[in-house]
């Protein structure tokens, strides 16, 4: 099991330095075999062929996650997630990441490493290095901010503004679990050694507990699956702000109505469902509104469903509603408001 105690002990980054904190985590940034001049000059050089998309994410301590809550290392492992999932809903391949981290004096150089393993193990995962980045001081928390690229190697990025009428929506990945493991952890019942003793003593529950958790901590959505799909797929996002915010922001870039079926969306209410006595909102809820799981959500042509997606619902004329579930409109909010 990976530590998940904040170490503060070893070295400060105030005591290391900015050169002492980047010698401690260039042998964890590894970069991709294509890249030309990775980490360690004014610039990274990368090899680049055809259109390139990039993206940027920026994860605050408080906001995005809470130390007593993550190790290191999902931290990482979540801001790496989180900017992998948007390339792979453009329908492209990430090629490199590169981290800007804004640290507080007292942060372990530890703490650094270990984040810079989590980032740097989710990018090789999925084929991309880690290029370069920028460490500065912050008065504030930890704030982490990450660039990725990616490769449309030919095809056509899949956009926001692409669903069609008739066409089905689909999703591939969870949907509700982050969410659910947020609450547990802000409820306190979700503790860094696990299900706090009195929630519950059923096993199924407290590995479910843990599972959401996990999600919650570092997701882990399925970009191959979204890559793989991309030339059948008409719209691609990545669910970060809830599934109907984000099937709102597809309806409104599309010009369509997003009409979802609560029938196929009951297995995932049904997953999270037995976390309900422990959770301040309802499953149907936490699958609607949560977001952060990183599921990608996408239309296509009915009959042309790509592996490992699986229908929601189905894409509708433009009737002044962008999304609606049943045939009702939803009300009250879609998701989550990050300004609000
Ligand atoms: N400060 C900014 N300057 C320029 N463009 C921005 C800025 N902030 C957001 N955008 C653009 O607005 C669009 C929506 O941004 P948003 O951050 O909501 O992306 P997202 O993928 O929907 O959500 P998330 O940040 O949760 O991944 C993106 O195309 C993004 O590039
Ligand atoms: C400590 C803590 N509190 C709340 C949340 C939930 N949360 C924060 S941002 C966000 C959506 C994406 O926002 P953005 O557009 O800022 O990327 C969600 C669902 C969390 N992850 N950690
Ligand atoms: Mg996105």
């Amino acid at each position: 099991m990976r530590p998940r105690a904040l170490v503060r002990s070893i070295v400060d980054a105030s005591e290391l330095g900015e050169d002492g904190v980047l010698a401690l985590i260039s042998d964890v940034l590894t970069s991709a075999p294509t890249t030309i001049v990775g980490p360690g000059d004014d610039c990274a050089v990368l090899e680049v062929t055809g259109p390139v998309v990039a993206t940027t994410d920026v994860l605050v301590e408080g906001e995005h996650f809470v130390q007593d809550w993550s190790s290191p290392y999902d931290i990482g492992e979540r801001a790496a997630a989180q900017n992998l999932a948007d390339v792979a809903a453009m329908g492209a391949h990430p090629s490199a990441l590169v981290v800007g981290m804004a640290l507080p004096g007292h942060a372990a150089g530890e703490w650094v490493r270990e984040c810079a393993r989590g980032l740097a193990d989710r990018a090789r995962a999925i084929g991309a290095g880690i290029e370069g980045g920028d460490l500065t001081r912050s008065r504030g928390g930890i704030v982490i901010s990450v660039t990725a690229l990616g490769d449309l190697r030919g095809r056509t990025p899949v956009l926001r503004s692409g669903a069609r009428v008739g066409d089905a929506i689909v999703i591939a990945g969870t949907l509700g679990m982050s969410r659910t493991g947020f609450e547990l952890y802000d409820a306190g019942r979700m503790t860094p050694t696990g299900l706090a003793e009195e929630a519950t003593s059923e096993k199924p529950v407290r590995e479910l507990a843990e599972a959401c958790a996990a999600v919650f901590r570092a997701p882990n959505p399925p970009l191959h699956t979204a890559i793989g799909a991309a030339a059948r797929l008409h719209a691609m996002m990545d669910v970060s702000d809830g599934l109907a915010r984000d099937c709102q922001r597809i309806a409104r870039a599309s010009g369509v109505s997003m009409c979802l079926d609560s029938t196929l969306l009951a297995p995932d209410c049904q997953r999270v469902a037995p976390l309900d006595e422990l959770c301040r909102s309802t499953a149907w809820s936490r699958v609607l509104r949560g977001g952060e799981d990183h599921a990608f959500v996408a239309t296509c042509a009915p009959d042309a469903i790509p592996t490992g997606f699986r229908i929601i619902g189905s894409v509708e004329s433009a009737s002044g509603i962008d999304v609606s579930v049943d045939s009702q409109p939803l009300t009250g909010p879609l998701g989550w408001e990050s300004l609000a």
